[in-house]
């Protein structure tokens, strides 16, 4: 598109005469070569030659069809167009053919035919020279002012059409930005090459060699194509959300007032829609940053077709900057006396926990300001953590909003996607404050501890920043690309263990432990909130179903093993669906006319007070069932089926060389049998049940110490002979074998385990023990003692032994689970085994060989 002034053709030019298609000065056209004439032409000047000057050619219009191309030259036509070939390509199939990319220079006349064979070559007068065009400010005054008058003319009206045009074709975008530099001469042929045009009118634009006969020509074309489009778009109105190929002509840009008339209406709509948008923008209260960003946004907005993919994504990124709640915030409304009320009644028990909070909310109430540590709560599944979240949103009276942290492991998760990808958008910061719809609500990150890294980062690096009350008030999300303000925001955070969330992460964090609860605790909770919240939840009332104490304890006895209430809830949900059942079927059968008779209403009562079928037999179904259906043991049964777990701790424990040990872990604690055999051998040791190094050494610790003490205490091998380990191998196994353990606390358990093997004495069935042991047989304090102490009560078993330096932990433990157990502070082994064994372990045992195999029961 550059100006013929500063070119200069050779006076001879090649010709290649195209059937199809009129080259103009400024524009490029793809031309296919495939005469025996241009295909020589192609091969000799342009394949072969390699100065600049072989590579223009004269492209001349020819009117005759190529197939019958005959040895005679055709009349040539005696204007044409000087072009530089800019691409040859050159292919075999269908047949032989070359296909050239020419460039516009200029025009030129035909003056005298030097030879035609193998291709045409003329002697040529160039003819657009910027001279000839100059007359704008020639000597001639009329001719320059018309001149000047014809090319404003067209200027205007070239810069309306290209308006309309679309600009997503890369030529027309091309031309809007060269559209005032280009000299105005050049315009007329640059946009008859653009426009609908025929041949034959592109061959009378060719031939007007005088510009201003030029201009006038190019007007009406011009004027034409863009009625066109105008009817073009009035017919495609009324599909709105078709893709509309005509871009919106600018507002202000150069453009006269009259011509905004030219809009149609689907255009106004389109506006107005980009205008609502801007004015909400505007009304968002958003800072300015931000704003600046939007309004830039809204301007690339206005400028593009809606059939760009990058509308849609401008357009959804603008509607979030607008929904976000920049300014929007509830008012706080905390009174610790409600707030302790209202704890209480949403959650039994947890005091420690309650009271944390509860300080927690009273300084903040007192400073005014959220910058403190984050509370996380640490503790089994289901022991209340994210209720209490929710509670403390309930009490400040703000939104809460969970953000589920398991699994998470892109960094992009939390910080959003940055806008240049596909399918961006942002992360679960921005989204959740989005759906909460204020600034200031309560999140609860839930899961800390199951965070991981991957290739796509480190989500708690990302989760730093968020946490951190010095930097969240700038929190930059990827997508959004401006900071967003979080230090309005409570987080809260939970985990079911310290040990996986990152340092750093927990640096920042306040960890309260929220123990396990014990059968008495889980049993009020089960009859204060989840039977009453499971009955609402099947639409049963407490005068249907009736759930005793005695069946709770049943349930938790007997069909679950958690430290948490959550399988409770479950067992009772299932209670309450098989009543309803019941229910549902009982009011029926009250409806139907057959069970009128009041007298026999109340045998099938008396039936049922029998406890002959109190829920899951064949009851008579026409008959209505006793209200309200107690659930007794029996109908337990039915339900829930065969109890999952029994009490088979003593059962276990028949055998010398097995012990119980008391064991934690994230879901709560756990009592842990430890079994010991010895065989023939030559003095192994081998573990089994997937340990960790540190258990592993306890084993061999625990080992040394028996050898060390082994006459002390009248251990022997299987021959008799003073060493346990001599021509003896010895099996350590703990089952629960796809568990993986570690960690030093069985240490004393393992000793017990193998004292009772080399003794042959039974270990006491009802005893459980923790602690980690040194080689001098010194007894170690360890951590989780309360859910240790619960798991043990769990269980049914009567004592504990512990190291001396945990006894301070007992304190933690409820009174009634204390009353219901004996523990053992103990600071060496000898005290270990003296109460892990009927009589003390020092006494000589009552029976050695053969051991009687006696059960304890
Ligand atoms: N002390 C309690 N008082 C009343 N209801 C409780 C108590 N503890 C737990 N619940 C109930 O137990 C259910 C499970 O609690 P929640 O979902 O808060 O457990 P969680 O500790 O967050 O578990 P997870 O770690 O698996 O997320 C909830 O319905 C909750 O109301």
């Amino acid at each position: 598109m550059s100006s013929s002034g500063d070119i200069r053709i050779p006076s001879r030019l090649p010709l290649l005469l195209t059937h199809e298609g009129v080259l103009l000065p400024g524009s490029t056209m793809r031309v296919s070569v495939d005469t025996a004439r241009n295909m020589q032409l192609v091969r000799s000047r342009l394949l072969k030659g390699t100065s600049l000057k072989s590579t223009i050619i004269g492209v001349v219009p020819n009117s005759r069809d190529p197939e019958h191309e005959t040895e005679e030259l055709p009349a040539l036509h005696s204007i044409g167009t000087a072009g530089l070939a800019v691409q040859v390509v050159g292919s075999n199939w269908p047949k032989p053919h070359y296909t050239l990319l020419i460039t516009g220079l200029c025009r030129f006349r035909v003056e005298q035919l030097l030879r035609e064979r193998p291709f045409p070559v003329a002697v040529v007068q160039q003819l657009d020279k910027l001279e000839q065009y100059a007359g704008l400010d020639s000597g001639d005054a009329d001719v320059s002012s018309e001149l000047g008058e014809l090319s404003q003319r067209f200027y205007e009206v070239a810069l309306q059409l290209v308006g309309m045009l679309d600009i997503s074709v890369p030529v027309v975008a091309k031309l809007r930005r060269l559209l005032d530099s280009l000299p105005r001469e050049a315009l007329p042929d640059v946009l008859t090459s653009m426009i609908h045009v025929s041949n034959k009118e592109k061959l009378e634009i060719l031939d007007a060699v005088s510009l201003a006969e030029r201009f006038k020509k190019v007007l009406p074309l011009l004027t034409r194509q863009m009625e066109g489009l105008k009817l073009l778009q009035r017919t495609r109105k009324p599909r709105l959300d078709d893709d509309r190929r005509i871009i919106p002509i600018r507002k202000g840009g150069g453009l006269a007032p009259g011509q905004l008339s030219m809009e149609d209406d689907g255009e106004e709509e389109d506006s107005d829609d980009t205008s609502l948008l801007e004015r909400r923008v505007r009304g968002s209260n958003m800072p300015e940053a931000a704003l600046r960003v939007c309004l830039k946004e809204l301007k690339r907005l206005k400028k593009m077709p809606q059939s760009m993919p990058e509308y849609a994504l401008t357009r959804n990124y603008l509607e979030l900057m607008v929904e976000l709640p920049w300014s929007k915030s509830t008012t706080d409304c905390l009174d610790i006396r409600a707030a302790r009320v209202l704890l209480d009644s949403d959650h039994y028990a947890m005091e420690k926990l309650k009271r944390r909070v509860l300080e927690y909310l009273a300084v903040r109430q007192l400073r005014n300001s959220l910058k403190g540590p984050i509370l996380c709560f640490v503790g089994p599944p289901g022991v209340g953590k994210t209720s209490v979240g929710r509670s403390i949103a309930r009490t400040l009276g703000r939104e809460f909003h969970r953000i589920a942290l398991g699994g998470v492991c892109d960094q992009s998760d939390i910080r959003g996607h940055r806008r240049t990808y596909v399918g961006s958008m942002p992360g679960r910061i921005i989204n959740g404050l989005k759906a909460v719809g204020v600034n200031n609500p309560v999140f609860l990150l839930d899961e800390v501890d199951k965070l991981t890294k991957s290739l796509q980062g480190d989500p708690a690096a990302a989760l730093l920043e968020v946490l951190d009350p010095e930097q969240n008030h700038s929190f930059t999300d990827h997508y959004l690309n401006v900071p967003f303000d979080l230090s309005q925001v409570l987080f809260i955070a939970t985990a079911n263990t310290t040990a996986t969330i990152p340092p750093a992460l927990l640096d920042r964090m306040e960890v309260l432990q929220v123990p396990g609860y014990t059968q008495e605790e889980k049993v009020e909770i089960a009859h204060r909130h989840l039977i009453p919240h499971q009955l609402e939840q099947h639409g049963l009332t407490p005068q249907q179903v009736q759930i005793p104490q005695d069946t709770t304890l049943d349930i938790i006895s007997r069909y679950t093993r958690e430290a948490g209430v959550r399988t409770l809830e479950r067992k009772i949900g299932a209670i309450c669906r098989a009543v309803a059942v019941k229910v549902a079927e009982g009011h029926k059968a009250t409806k139907t006319p057959s069970s009128s008779s009041s007298s026999e209403v109340t045998t099938a009562q008396e039936g049922g007070n029998k406890g002959e079928e109190p829920i899951g037999g064949s009851v008579d179904l026409s008959l209505p069932p006793e209200m309200p259906i107690v659930i007794d043991c029996q109908a337990l049964k039915d339900i829930l089926g065969p109890p999952v777990f029994e009490m088979e701790v003593s059962e276990r424990l028949t055998l010398p060389g097995v012990a119980i040990g008391l064991a934690w872990t994230p879901l709560g604690g756990e009592i842990m049998f430890v079994e010991a055999s010895r065989m023939e051998g030559d003095g192994q040791l081998t573990l089994t049940g997937q340990l960790g190094d540190i258990m592993k050494e306890s084993a061999h610790l625990a080992i040394s110490w028996l050898r060390t003490n082994a006459k002390a205490y009248q251990l022997t091998n299987m021959a008799g002979g003073p060493d346990p380990l001599e021509g003896t191998d010895v099996h350590l196994h703990f089952p629960a074998g796809a568990v993986t353990k570690d960690g030093p606390s069985a240490g004393v358990t393992i000793v017990t385990c193998l004292a009772s093997l080399f003794s042959g004495r039974l270990v006491r069935s009802d005893v459980a023990m923790t602690g980690e042991i040194t080689l001098r047989g010194l007894v170690l304090p360890v951590g989780g003692i309360k859910d240790k102490v619960l798991a043990a009560h769990r269980a049914g078993l009567r004592c504990v032994i512990l190291p001396k330096r945990n006894e301070k932990d007992l304190e933690e433990i409820p009174a009634h689970v204390r009353a219901d157990l004996q523990f053992v502070a103990t600071s060496c082994l000898a005290e270990v085994l003296d109460a892990a064994f009927d009589g003390g372990f020092r006494g000589p045992a009552p029976s050695l060989a053969p051991p009687p195999v006696l059960s304890k029961l």
